[in-house]
């Protein structure tokens, strides 16, 4: 849970936040497929632009903002707040290279909880009920991002992803969500996986399920 300090007054007047636009690749009512929330239905926003470049990436069209199209915070929360979702899930790309006060006050006004999907590699920003960081070691968290997080989920290749996820689950305060992810197009990380947390029983494992039940 993050909510940005000494911002809100400078926003309070409806029209101040909800004309500001984002670069979204996608937005999509679907099943959160990863995580702690995987297999709810949520609202899905994809903002464009990305500087992190993990070479995996399962959505390198969302690392140029260029050639996305810009949507106002009312075009979104109008779509989020229409598809009945409880909860959506800002994610990208990478959602905090943008400030994203205006697009979460448009949501939570709406009434959705906002939860996010982050490399943690930028400042945070907006009002952010749930953050799931998946650090990345091609661009590290910040500092800032541990006294927030609610979940870490480590994408897994090889054993050496695991001594990362260790490093970075140090720094998360007691009570954090911990899961391994493995690489979709690794197969041999799924043992690694399943090996690391019957030891290690803390950690729990995340699949990408929405590539199962086949839905965005
Ligand atoms: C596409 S990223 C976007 C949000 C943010 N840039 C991040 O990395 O958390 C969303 C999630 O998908 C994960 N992911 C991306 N490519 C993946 C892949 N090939 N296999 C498994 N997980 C992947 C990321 O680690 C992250 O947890
Ligand atoms: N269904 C579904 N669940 C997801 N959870 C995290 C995703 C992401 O790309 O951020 C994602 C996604 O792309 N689709
Ligand atoms: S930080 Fe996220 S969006 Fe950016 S390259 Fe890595 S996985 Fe893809
Ligand atoms: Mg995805």
């Amino acid at each position: 849970m993050f909510k940005v300090e000494n911002h809100t007054e400078t926003l309070t007047d409806t029209k101040d936040f909800m004309d500001v636009e984002y670069p979204v690749m996608e937005h999509f009512y679907t099943i959160q497929g990863e995580g702690a929330h995987t297999g709810r239905a949520s609202y899905f926003i994809r903002t464009a632009g990305c500087d992190v470049n993990c070479w995996w990436c399962d959505v390198k069209d969302s690392w140029e903002e260029e050639g996305h199209p810009r949507l106002t915070v009312k075009e979104l929360v109008y779509a989020a707040e229409n598809s009945g979702a409880p909860f959506a899930v800002i994610t990208g790309g990478e959602p905090l290279l943008h400030d994203l006060l205006p697009l979460t006050l448009g949501l939570k006004s709406a009434g959705l909880q906002v939860h996010i999907e982050t490399s943690g590699s930028s400042p945070l920003s907006g009002q952010l009920d749930w953050i799931t960081l998946s650090p990345k070691r091609f661009k590290k968290p910040t500092a800032e991002v541990f006294d927030y997080v609610d979940e870490l989920k480590v994408v897994v290749l090889t054993k050496k992803d695991l001594k990362w996820a260790e490093d970075n689950a140090a720094k998360c305060p007691e009570g954090t969500k911990l899961l391994l992810q493995p690489e979709w197009e690794t197969p041999k990380s799924i043992d690694i996986i399943v090996e690391y947390v019957k030891k290690h029983p803390e950690w729990g494992i995340s699949l990408q399920a929405h590539k199962f039940l086949k839905v965005p």
